[in-house]
């Protein structure tokens, strides 16, 4: 059994790969590949730390995997005199033909990827057809968290946004961050905008990555026809938008179990969601009027994470056997 930290993790991350994987976890999702449950969520002490489980089997030739990811939520971890992630996850991965562990992969930084990968196949797919040629769209970030910034540049790399917005609750982790972004591509398409309705009007697209309890985004600001990816999770999944706003919507779901469980408060209100994600990569699912807004709301699933792992884990085990096999060439030649 082997551990691969977060420094070998972060080495062996792309961006299309990553997009790839959970694209391909999301449709193998709809077409019953898959076996995984909503989460399960145990507090510590009582309070806001928590601890997840989230096991799952992905059936597929490139990312087929069978693992578990731990992973702990210690909101005040960034706070400590030495900081550490709020979020801290890793994933066993097994054989699946004997259960034995045959790696623990470190899960922090690919949760963050994942995740943003996550909301990007979902724009792809579901606002795809809306995304103009040229930088004239605009996308709006709400939070400055790991998952602002992590967003931030998964959309960077994927998209063609002429002027990225941030908004965040403390003002200067938000205007740090769209420092930040400015000045590593050279640019200055990062604003903070420190009013909320500001900041979503006339966005073509808005991500929510907060924890916030009450909605951040309110319907009557959004545009018609706008994307929006609610990632965010205070006690709920869905506290970040207003209730209006998923009234008016489209939402899609990245998987029924974990819907069930996990958006149940939206569900007893009535809500009526549109379908999984898978189902539309398919090709089976679509919105038709171009005015109606559409939410996909991303709880996170244990597959994705169940692919990164293997894709992970594979590709550093061929870089130590390159890495023997030319050591062994090397002490021959000498
Ligand atoms: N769906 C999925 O797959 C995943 C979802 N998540 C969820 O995404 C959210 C963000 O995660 P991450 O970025 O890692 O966390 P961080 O702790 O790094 O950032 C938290 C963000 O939420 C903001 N925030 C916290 N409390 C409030 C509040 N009451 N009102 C408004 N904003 C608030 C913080 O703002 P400030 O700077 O002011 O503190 C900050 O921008 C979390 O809820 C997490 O559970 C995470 C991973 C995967
Ligand atoms: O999918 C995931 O890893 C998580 N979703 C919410 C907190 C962590």
């Amino acid at each position: 059994m082997i551990y691969i930290n977060e420094t070998e993790v972060l080495k062996l991350l792309t961006w299309d790969e990553t997009f790839h994987a959970v694209e391909v976890s999301m449709r193998r999702v709809s077409e019953g590949r898959v076996d995984q449950i909503a989460r399960s969520k145990i507090k510590i002490l009582n309070r806001d730390k928590l601890l997840f489980t989230m096991p799952g089997y992905l059936d597929d030739t490139q990312y087929g995997a069978m693992g578990c990811k731990l992973i702990t939520v210690f909101p005040n971890n960034s706070r400590l005199p030495k900081p550490l992630p709020n979020l801290i996850a890793n994933i066993f991965y097994m054989d699946e033909e004997t259960g034995v562990i045959k790696a623990i992969v470190a899960g922090t930084e690919i949760t963050k990827w994942r995740t943003a990968a996550a909301s990007a196949v979902a724009t792809k797919h579901i606002y795809g057809k809306k995304l103009k040629p040229g930088s004239s769209q605009i996308l709006a970030i709400f939070g400055s968290g790991e998952q602002g910034r992590i967003h931030a540049h998964c959309f960077k790399y994927f998209f063609n946004f002429g002027e990225i917005r941030i908004w965040n609750r403390t003002v200067s982790n938000g205007q740090a961050l769209a420092r930040e972004l400015n000045e590593t591509y050279k640019t200055d398409i990062f604003k903070f905008v420190r009013d909320r309705k500001e900041c979503v009007d006339g966005a073509d697209v808005i991500i929510t990555v907060t924890s916030s309890p009450e909605p951040v985004v309110l319907a009557d600001w959004v545009k018609p026809g706008a994307h929006i990816n609610a990632v965010g999770a205070s006690n709920t999944h869905f506290s970040e938008l207003d209730k209006k706003l998923y009234d008016c919507s489209d939402v899609f779901i990245d998987y029924w179990n974990g819907a069930k469980v996990e958006l149940k408060g939206l569900i007893d209100e009535g809500m009526k969601f549109k379908g999984e994600v898978g189902e539309v990569i398919k090709g089976n699912l679509m919105t038709v009027d171009e005015r109606k807004i559409t939410i996909f709301q991303g709880l996170g699933m244990a597959v994705e994470d169940c692919a990164m792992a293997r894709m992970i884990y594979d590709k550093f085990m061929n870089n130590q056997s390159n890495q023997k096999s030319s050591s062994t060439q090397l002490t021959k030649s000498i």
